[in-house]
């Protein structure tokens, strides 16, 4: 076992790393440690260890570990753990996965897995992008470009409600031109989901699930600053998906285009539209409780 540590995840996530550090070891495990240096290295450091035969590579992070661990294991028989230290830790929240020490120590130890099917975006330009959870394009977007990451550590989850009230007023809502399955729609911003949750514990989209094929895609269509704050005001109540002007549909394959709209992934910015969306080539195994 390989546990690949970002320490720029969450907030002073040492000493919870560890803590399942002692607990593994207690368990009879020995895995190693790698530390991640920059933006990126963590798929260098899954895909070597994979290619080493190690069985399990455990992402100690948030969801942009997960995912860059996630994009080093794709096409390997190598199983993707998780160590929940990030901010948000969607993915985590949506399998169940503990973020106490010794119970996420416990689920590694036990080992049993589950598939996971992650998406893969391509860019214009060819470059491939994995996600687990999650792909935004429009306004959520433009908040996690801006959003600094000293202000993150601080102040965590905040940061997110303090950035989405900077961007209402200056965000343009540039359209989004999207292609679900060949059918063209419109959209003001798109999330395109593997999972139920977002940011956190919030419904989303009730009935996916990132262990199923497949996407659920959330079309915002209202634009402007009062849109984005009737949005942002029904996400923590959990009624996003009851409002008249969000609809989800469920797609296979998703093209989103537009003018200089910004991206994120699993809560990273990564550019900007166009990018066409599909299932990654191959699932993996995720080790849940
Ligand atoms: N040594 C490093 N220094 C700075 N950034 C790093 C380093 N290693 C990894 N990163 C980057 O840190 C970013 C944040 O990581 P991650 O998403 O895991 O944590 P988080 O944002 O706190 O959690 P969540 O996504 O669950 O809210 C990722 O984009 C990753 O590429």
């Amino acid at each position: 076992m390989l546990i690949v540590f970002n320490p720029a995840a969450g907030a002073r996530r040492r000493r919870r790393l560890l803590a399942a550090l002692d607990l593994l070891r207690g368990l009879g495990l020995r895995p190693e440690i790698a530390e991640t240096l920059r933006r990126g290295h963590a798929t260098d450091l899954a895909r070597a260890a994979a290619l080493d035969g190690v069985r399990t590579v455990v992402a100690a992070g948030g969801d942009g570990t997960i995912a860059e661990v996630a994009a080093g294991l794709a096409g390997s028989d190598s199983a993707l753990g998780v160590l929940p230290l990030g901010t948000a830790n969607v993915l985590a929240l949506e399998l169940g996965l503990p973020r106490a020490p010794d119970r996420a120590a416990e689920v590694l130890a036990m080992g049993r897995t589950a598939l996971l099917h992650p998406g893969l975006a391509r860019y214009a330009d060819g470059r491939e992008l994995l996600f687990v959870q999650m792909l935004g394009a429009g306004f959520d977007a433009a908040v996690v470009h801006a959003l600094a990451p000293g202000l993150k550590r601080a102040i965590g989850k905040g940061a997110y409600v303090w950035q989405t009230m900077r961007e209402m007023p200056r965000y343009p809502f540039a359209p989004v031109a999207v292609t679900l399955d060949g059918r063209e729609d419109r959209a003001a911003s798109v999330i395109v989901t593997k999972g139920r949750l977002y940011a956190g514990r919030f419904l989303l989209a009730p009935g996916a699930d990132p262990r199923a094929e497949g996407f659920h895609v959330a079309l915002f269509r209202d634009a402007g600053a009062l849109a984005a704050l009737r949005y942002a005001a029904a996400l923590p109540l959990g009624l996003i998906s009851h409002l008249s002007s969000v609809e989800i549909r469920r797609a296979e394959r998703v093209r989103l285009a537009g003018e200089g709209v910004p991206i994120q992934a699993d809560g990273d910015a990564v550019g900007h539209l166009p990018v066409d969306i599909a299932a990654a080539p191959r699932a993996m195994r995720i080790v849940v409780p």
